[in-house]
């Protein structure tokens, strides 16, 4: 197997948005859940997308299983590894962006790696080093309130320095925008002064492009999907890969269909809302999910007598106000990681009714679906809505169905009536 683009994702629907933009850009790509075993016979493909559920657990572990990864990948003649983190930079002072990028810096025998969350078709924009969501501030925008990891802080020089061993610069916008040689000149300045990461800005497609030429001749790169948009851009540009273009059609695969929400996210709440209107929904008791057991079986009840009429939606999800209190109460990890597992034991149970069209917002919520599925991989379909794709299962014990694994903040408000109309 030789391929050109080796990635891994620090979490399962920013695996996905990645694996959307490499094959969007002419990529033939898969992406893997974890390490692919040794008997799963992947396709050929130009880039393949390791999916991690790394982002929140603790650092050294974070760290062990991303440079397994890494391994993997390079014994399989990847040139060039880019490590995939949010679009909004998910993280805390204990990491686990700058820990896994120091070992997967020291493991590439690498000086500076270059660092961008930058992916404008989705507003998500760098300048000053400061990250931008939309129109306002990383700090002023609704992650302020994420569950998991809420983000304080703009400036990411200052968040990455919190979290990584080395020094940390800046390739600013006005280096960038002069294009690829200014910011290798950049770059080499920083590496002699010793500095271990550079964040780049980028506000427009082009300044990826500039930046993924310059990351391609080294070993590692950090960012958000906009950086594989450069990496798969400079690859096709240097004639490394012949552009292939992608299904924009699904195969039908029919059956019932069902969505599951454990996203807390403010465009999630709205699309919700919006479900509300076109299909049967139902609100779970996240308390009951954390503390009874029971609260899953009343889903599926409810679940079984309505999926035969049409697509239904499941969710946790709740505003950041009653997600505070219920934390307060079993604490931030426990209650996250209760939901999840309630909601990937609901998600097996309507596989198990027959569900084979399902939709799962929220990272954590769809690593532990996916997790709990057993689905080993995916192969990328359409584009459903800016970072999320249809994706069809690649192997795995329920045989052939399709997801669409949605991050949080992504798609517009009709995204689950739009993902069901795409997976028909
Ligand atoms: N009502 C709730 N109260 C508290 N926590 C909740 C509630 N509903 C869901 N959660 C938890 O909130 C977390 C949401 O994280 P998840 O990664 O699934 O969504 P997200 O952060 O919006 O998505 P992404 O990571 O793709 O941006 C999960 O751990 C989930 O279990
Ligand atoms: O980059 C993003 O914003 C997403 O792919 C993601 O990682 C959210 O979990």
């Amino acid at each position: 197997m030789t391929f050109a683009l080796g990635c891994i994702a620090d979490d399962y629907t920013g695996a996905s948005d990645l694996a959307n933009t490499l094959a969007k850009e002419g990529l033939r790509t898969v992406q893997t859940i974890g390490i692919p075993s040794a008997d799963l016979q992947l396709p050929d493909v130009d880039a393949i997308v390791i999916s991690l559920k790394i982002r929140s657990i603790a650092a050294s572990e974070a760290v062990e299983r991303a440079r397994d990864a890494d391994k993997w990948l390079r014994t399989r003649g990847a040139a060039h590894v880019m490590y995939k983190i949010c679009s909004t930079f998910d993280s805390t002072d204990a990491g686990n962006i700058g820990p896994v990028l120091d070992a997967l810096r020291a493991d590439a025998g690498q000086t500076s790696v270059l660092v961008t969350p930058a992916f404008p078709a989705t507003d998500r924009t760098v300048y000053k080093g400061n990250l931008f969501v939309g129109a306002v501030p990383l700090n002023e925008s609704p992650l302020r309130d994420h569950p998991l990891n809420p983000m304080r802080d703009a400036n990411l020089v200052r968040v990455l320095a919190r979290q990584t061993t080395g020094a940390v610069g800046l390739v600013e916008l006005a280096t960038v925008a002069r294009g690829a040689d200014s910011i290798r000149t950049r770059l080499e300045q920083l590496s002699a002064s010793g500095t271990g990461a550079a964040i780049a800005d980028a506000v427009f497609e082009t300044d990826l492009e500039a930046i993924g030429t310059v990351a391609l001749a080294q070993r590692l790169s950090v960012g958000a999907s906009g950086l594989g948009l450069g990496l798969a851009r400079g690859l096709i540009a240097a004639g490394a890969v012949r552009r292939y273009e992608r299904l924009t059609q699904a195969q039908r695969i029919g059956g019932p269909a069902a969505c599951l929400a454990g996203s807390c996210s403010s465009a999630t709440l709205k699309q919700i809302a919006r479900a509300e209107q076109t299909m049967p929904v139902l609100r779970l008791d996240p308390e009951n999910l954390v503390s009874k057991p029971s609260e899953t079986l009343r889903a599926l009840n409810w679940a079984t007598e309505h999926i035969a009429r049409g697509p239904i939606l499941i969710a946790s999800s709740a505003a950041p106000d009653a997600v505070s209190r219920l934390q307060a109460r079993y604490g931030r990890e426990a209650s996250g990681h209760g939901i999840e597992q309630s909601l990937a034991t609901i998600a097996e149970g309507l596989v198990q009714r027959g569900v084979r069209r399902l939709v799962v917002a929220g990272g954590e919520t769809s690593g532990a679906v996916v997790d709990r599925l057993a689905i080993p991989a995916f192969e990328i379909g359409p584009e459903i809505a800016a970072g999320v794709p249809m994706l069809r299962t690649f192997g795995g014990r329920y045989g052939e169905m399709v997801l669409a694994l949605k991050s949080g903040n992504f798609g517009g408000e009709g995204f689950f009536a739009d993902a069901l109309a795409i997976m028909a």
